[in-house]
């Protein structure tokens, strides 16, 4: 059994003259990985504070590894607790380096040096967020997504025992927040410290997290594993609006979309592109196709790569593997009927290495369905499976027919130019 790392008991809190949550009761256990959701306003930032103690209840008690939070002196707190900061502010004067050994200051001795343990947890700490390159750089010379991993390292120094952060706030792009997000992840899963993470997006907080804490107008309305939680009916009452949640039939992951993104796109040209993408290489292609007039279908696609977001954006019926996986056969197997089903296959820019190279099979596929082909040129830089098998591969499709592109407007310019080749292709 697991232990409790932190537990609310009929907790009320808010602010002055200001209540914000109303009697809530929850415990996390260790090594969870729990995200707190719920509407604009409705208390989950406060929740936030009120666990990491910046804030005290009016009533009720909050318990962080058995203690009372009012009763922990704040270094006791600071050792528990890491509270990723979404911007830290600093000088001019300070490094990298610095700012991550901040991370060590409650640990260290009384004198506040460091000592060697505390320069060897930092360096452990820069390495697995990868910021130890960055280390003797100014900090506030920094990208927003470089600054971000530079506070998650800080955090890590300080060796706490359950991390909290708040996205609400947080001005990172989908590919920077993904990138911390995966880190995030891989604290919990690889270092079992519990992650409390406040959440706008419920797909991805699906997607990564073991249970879900739904509040609504400050009141702990549902509480479990993300199918417990996300059900359409409960969802809509609480966003007030009309959401339907859909289960991947293949992983099993749900993806939450309003009922006016449930509308496909209207297709108008009565054609279907599949997409093989990945990487980034989809977001302007998808778009691109869909105002010409093209169904899209995409896949098979990481879950967390910055295409599966724009294909949900999109609301493209899209074939996903879970994160950090090679493509596994039932997917494979999905996006192959949605390639039977379109009427051209694209390749985008798509790095390739051996966790997606069975993609290429779609195209090698299609072509012997004689549907035209289309792949991207470049495949030398972007190839990184071993014995550049990518390379080899996309030789031998363009010698059985596969076109190349450049340029989007040349994509677009050899798909109207198939349409008129074969007016017959569909189906
Ligand atoms: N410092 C404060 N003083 C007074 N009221 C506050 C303070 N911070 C937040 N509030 C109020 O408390 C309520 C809950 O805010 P909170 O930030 O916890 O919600 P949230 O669910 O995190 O919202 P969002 O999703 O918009 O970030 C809101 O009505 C807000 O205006």
């Amino acid at each position: 059994m697991n232990k409790t790392v932190l537990t609310f008991e009929s907790v009320s809190s808010g602010y002055k003259h200001r209540p914000v949550l109303y009697d809530i009761t929850f415990s996390v256990a260790e090594g969870e990985f729990i995200s707190l959701i719920g509407p604009n306003g409705c208390g989950k930032s406060t929740l936030l504070k009120t666990a990491s103690a910046l804030i005290h209840p009016a009533s009720g008690t909050v318990t962080l590894f058995g203690q009372d939070v009012k009763k922990l002196k704040p270094v006791q707190r600071a050792a528990m607790i890491g509270v990723v900061p979404q911007k830290i502010e600093s000088p001019m004067a300070f490094s990298v380096g610095q700012i991550v050994m901040n991370g060590r200051i409650s640990s260290m001795n009384r004198w506040g040096s460091p000592g060697a343990r505390d320069y060897d947890i930092a360096e452990r700490a820069m390495i697995y967020t990868d910021v130890l390159d960055l280390r003797d750089r100014y900090f506030t010379e920094l990208s927003g997504g470089e600054q971000q991993r530079v506070a998650l390292a800080m955090v890590l120094a300080q060796e706490p025992g359950i991390i909290m952060l708040d996205e609400s706030i947080s001005h990172l792009d989908i590919n920077h927040r993904q990138e911390v997000l995966q880190i995030l992840m891989n604290i919990n899963r690889e270092k079992r410290i519990t992650v409390l993470f406040v959440s706008h997006d419920l797909s991805l907080s699906a997607e990564i997290s073991d249970r879900l804490l739904l509040l609504s107008d400050g009141r702990l309305v549902a509480s479990g594993t993300p199918c417990e939680v996300l059900q359409a009916e409960q969802l809509s009452r609480v966003y007030n609006c009309s959401l339907q949640v859909l289960q991947d039939p293949y992983t099993g992951s749900l993806q939450v979309s309003s009922a006016m993104s449930s509308r496909r796109h209207p297709n108008p040209l009565n054609r279907i592109v599949h997409v093989i993408a990945g990487g980034g290489s989809g977001i302007e292609l998808y778009r691109r196709l869909l105002l010409a007039g093209y169904g899209v279908t995409t896949g098979v696609l990481n879950r967390l790569d910055s295409d599966a977001e724009a294909a949900r954006a999109l609301n493209l019926h899209a074939v996903l593997e879970e994160p950090f996986s090679p493509i596994g056969a039932e997917p494979l197997d999905a996006a192959r009927s949605l390639m039977h089903k379109a009427d051209y296959l694209v390749l985008g820019r798509v790095p390739f290495g051996p966790g997606n190279l069975v993609n290429l099979q779609l195209a090698e596929e299609a072509l012997a369905k004689k549907k035209p082909v289309f792949i991207a040129d470049g495949m030398n830089e972007r190839d990184y499976s071993p014995g550049k098998t990518a390379v080899l591969k996309t030789g031998e499709l363009h010698a059985r027919g596969a076109q190349r592109w450049g340029t989007l407007n040349d994509l677009m310019a050899l798909l109207a130019k198939a349409e008129k080749q074969f007016p017959e292709n569909n189906h």
